[in-house]
């Protein structure tokens, strides 16, 4: 079907963009009933057949052709570097290029969603919709913490037989420095606080689109074709109806539901080209305002790397994952960060603050690679639970640009805290005594241009936070975008116009402590 017979349609479902959210949301409203008229329309191509997109090393991921490259403003607390930020652009979105760690997040944070938002439908406690995603690796492990029948393939370490040959080291050197190891080392059961095993949606090491494990046979996808506009009807005074979309082409088609899961960078652009977002921002475009509504963003940001000889792995299998035998996740010292919260917010917090709470803080992934030879290992640090709020303006009134994107990284004394005490943990952790690691297996920092000292456990406070400015990035989960409870009810629909809702990453209203 083309775009002209396409218009012709009453359609029940309009999706704008088809990555993992809409894959999902469209294939189960499929199953839930057959004769649904839905539509999907994504900018970039159906990708299902290409080779170089499959492995772990596959060359056209971050960078390639099914990337959107964008780049972040200029960040004020990162020297004014502006940041790359690589979003998926094609049928599948992000789980085309993404690295399918399988990591479901905290129970705590999800229960905060909840009482946020005064719906218990988001707290963890009913944990479905999670165990029908799955096809988990093992039946007997954790067993009613997991889906053995979703489309999901989940493979593990272990599953994969790929035990690292560092591994027991790695793992003696968590315990030396005080991270327990997890359960059945299952960092997917709500709690991830400790050493997991590193758990990924694979087959097999082969890249499972989501828009192939959840077939869009039986659905209508349009591919490579921009929607520019919602198009918006005002009804009554003050009473705005969504009645479908406007292509980029002009194209106009008209659906009953409006479903925006173009992904948290674009799904805020759509509706402000359409007239409903920060009347501020909107007036600078000379587009009409219908609705003043405000945006913001967050997004996690990461990483560093050590340096030691090592020589490792030949098997294929091997090639099948991020090379790395677990995910480690930590909490921070908590003295410190009343005081980063007291910087922050100008009163010491209550003990019932939230994030006084046992908390997923940090994320450490120690892998064997950072030089072709082996000669080198990387830890990256990831902060899970970002405070700074950044936001999403417009580029200009044209959908074909990006939106400006500051995620405004760093900007609270609390992800500065955190950062600095993943950071020395993971000092501690390759560059101590206190370890098998740092006793045994490496030589010391490989340490970064521009800086002539290598990270250590004498390191400061200040010369930590130069590193952060001058090196971090982001790692990759732009989210809250268009958060729940703010801008929309807790049905997904955006408050104050009918018939518009938005299923994708821009929905959280707290961060999940996973990979999303
Ligand atoms: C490099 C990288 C590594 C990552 N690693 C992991 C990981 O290991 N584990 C993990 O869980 N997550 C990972 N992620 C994050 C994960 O992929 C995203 O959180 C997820 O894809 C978000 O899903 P979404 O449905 O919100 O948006 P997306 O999957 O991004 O889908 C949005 C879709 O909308 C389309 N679109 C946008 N605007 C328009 C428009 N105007 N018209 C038509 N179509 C439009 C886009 O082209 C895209 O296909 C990674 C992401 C990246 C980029």
């Amino acid at each position: 079907m083309d775009s002209s017979q396409i218009s012709d349609i009453l359609w029940d479902y309009v999706f704008v963009g088809s990555g993992l959210s809409a894959s999902v949301v469209s294939h189960r409203l499929y199953e839930h009933d057959p004769n649904l008229k839905i539509l999907i329309v994504e900018v970039g191509p159906n990708v299902s057949d290409r080779a170089d997109i499959v492995w772990p090393n596959s060359t056209n991921l971050i960078g390639g052709e099914f990337d959107w490259k964008y780049d972040t403003t200029s960040q004020a607390n990162l020297n004014g570097r502006s940041i790359s930020l690589p979003c998926g652009k094609a049928l599948g979105g992000g789980t085309t290029i993404n690295a399918n760690g399988w990591v479901r997040g905290d129970e705590f944070d999800f229960d905060l969603w909840g009482s946020k938002v005064n719906d218990r439908r988001w707290t963890y406690e009913d944990l479905q919709f999670m165990r029908k995603s799955e096809h988990f690796w093992s039946d007997s492990i954790n067993k009613m913490q997991h889906g053995h029948n979703g489309p999901a393939l989940i493979q593990s370490v272990t599953s994969t037989d790929r035990r690292f040959p560092l591994r027991d080291y790695a793992l003696q050197a968590w315990s030396e420095v005080g991270i327990d190891t997890l359960p059945h080392l299952d960092g997917n059961a709500g709690n991830p606080l400790g050493v997991g095993e590193l758990q990924e949606n694979k087959m097999s090491g082969r890249r499972e689109i989501a828009s192939s494990i959840y077939s869009l046979d039986c659905i209508t996808v349009l591919n490579e074709t921009l929607v520019g506009k919602l198009l918006i009807e005002e009804t009554a005074p003050g009473h705005l109806v969504t009645v479908g979309i406007k292509l980029q082409n002009g194209t106009e088609i008209r659906g009953r539901e409006t479903i925006l899961s173009a992904g948290a960078i674009r799904s805020p652009q759509l509706p402000m080209l359409s007239g409903i977002g920060p009347a501020e921002e909107l007036a600078n475009f000379n587009i009409p305002v219908l609705l003043d509504q405000p945006y913001k963003v967050k997004d996690p940001a990461a990483g560093w790397e050590l340096g030691s000889p090592n020589s490792l792995f030949r098997k294929p299998q091997y090639g099948w994952g991020i090379p790395s035998d677990f995910v480690v996740s930590s909490d921070v010292s908590k003295d410190g960060l009343i005081a980063a919260i007291a910087e922050g917010e100008g009163v010491t917090p209550d003990p019932t603050h939230p994030l006084l709470s046992k908390r997923t803080f940090a994320e450490h992934v120690f892998m064997y690679a950072g030089a072709p030879d082996g000669s080198l290992v990387t830890l990256a640090a990831i902060i899970m639970l970002p405070i700074s709020h950044g936001a999403i303006k417009l580029m200009s009134a044209n959908p074909s640009d990006p939106p400006l994107i500051d995620p405004n990284y760093l900007s609270t004394a609390v992800d500065r805290y955190v950062l600095r005490e993943a950071v020395k943990l993971q000092i501690r952790y390759t560059g101590s005594k206190e370890t098998v690691i740092g006793r045994e297996i490496l030589d010391g920092e490989a340490g970064v241009p521009g800086f002539d000292e290598q990270f250590s456990i004498h390191s400061t406070d200040e010369y930590i936070d130069a590193r952060f400015r001058a090196g971090i990035g982001s790692s990759y989960h732009p989210m809250g975008s268009v958060a729940m409870g703010t801008v929309l009810d807790t049905n997904l629909r955006v408050k104050g116009v009918s018939n518009l809702r938005v299923v994708d990453a821009s929905v959280f209203p707290v961060p999940i402590t996973g990979h999303l």
